[in-house]
């Protein structure tokens, strides 16, 4: 079965909400030309990173972004992964990304659960609770957030519940292009999974962000490639792919788990 993927590597206005709507629902229509199963936005499209006025500019309850995505889903009959926005909740602000397939249901949510304190978000936001799982056309799927990646643990014990696609959307800045493209491909390689990466373009008072979204096949080839500038990435994905690579090299049969959780709880007991 094979899967047509955009990534909307936008540039994110910052702390602007309604120009950041404009911008995708703008995109949006276009790319739905070319008919893509799934379209993918980074992460804090609404906002970007002007975390000091999220009082003002965070979403309640994240309504606002549901309602819309919800009806750009429907009306273009297109699932849509979009990325993340920051949200108010009763414990403070997440990071949190809605995917929404092409009826415009909500089919799945997850709030970062790694925070960047190299760009302040643990002053300003709170973790996520819950785990990135989520089925798009009827394939078993997870979402992470950018800094996420450099946690290979947490997106292992997604992969052992049965994902075959992991979505990363990210504002990973230009300084680090090199360990994006590294960490995704290992991300790759070690889950035999497809890698779907959607990164902001752009900069804002801070920093100068990577573009370079990307799709990584289960292999660890890279297959569709962005540079830096605003773009939209266009990638096919072969789920069979993954069958054949996961049947080729068995990791999740042959992974001892019970060894890995023995050893560490002996290091813990230890230390
Ligand atoms: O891990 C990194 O180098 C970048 C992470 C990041 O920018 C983020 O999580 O927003």
């Amino acid at each position: 079965m094979t899967i047509k993927i955009a990534c909307l590597q936008l540039d994110i206005a910052f702390g602007n909400p309604n120009e950041n709507e404009r911008r995708v629902e703008r995109e949006i229509e276009k790319i739905s030309k070319n008919h893509p199963d799934i379209i993918v936005l980074p992460e804090l499209w609404t906002t970007g990173y002007d975390l000091t006025r999220l009082d003002e500019i965070a979403d309640e309850g994240g309504m606002r972004t549901k309602a819309f995505i919800q009806k750009l889903a429907k009306s273009h009959h297109v699932n849509i992964v979009a990325g993340s926005i920051a949200r108010k909740t009763d414990r403070g602000v997440t990071n949190t990304m809605y995917i929404a397939d092409r009826n415009g249901i909500i089919v799945g949510e997850y709030s970062k659960l790694h925070l960047f304190q190299l760009m302040d978000e643990h002053l300003y936001l709170q973790p996520g609770e819950e785990m990135g799982l989520f089925t798009l056309e009827n394939t078993q799927c997870a979402g992470v957030i950018c800094y996420d990646i450099r946690f290979p643990e947490w997106i292992r014990v997604h992969m052992v519940q049965g994902a075959e696609v992991l979505f990363v959307v990210a504002e990973w800045p230009l300084p680090r292009l090199s360990h994006w493209r590294t960490l995704l491909a290992a991300r790759a390689i070690e889950n035999q999974c497809y890698v779907i990466a959607c990164n902001r373009a752009g900069s804002d008072p801070n920093n100068v962000f990577a573009g370079h979204s990307l799709v990584v096949d289960p292999w660890g080839e890279i297959i569709a490639e962005a540079n830096e500038e605003p773009c939209t990435l266009m990638a096919q994905i072969d789920l069979q792919k993954v069958r054949e690579v996961r049947k080729q090299i068995p990791i999740f049969a042959d992974r001892r788990a019970n060894d890995y959780i023995a050893a560490e709880k002996n290091f813990l007991k230890k230390s």
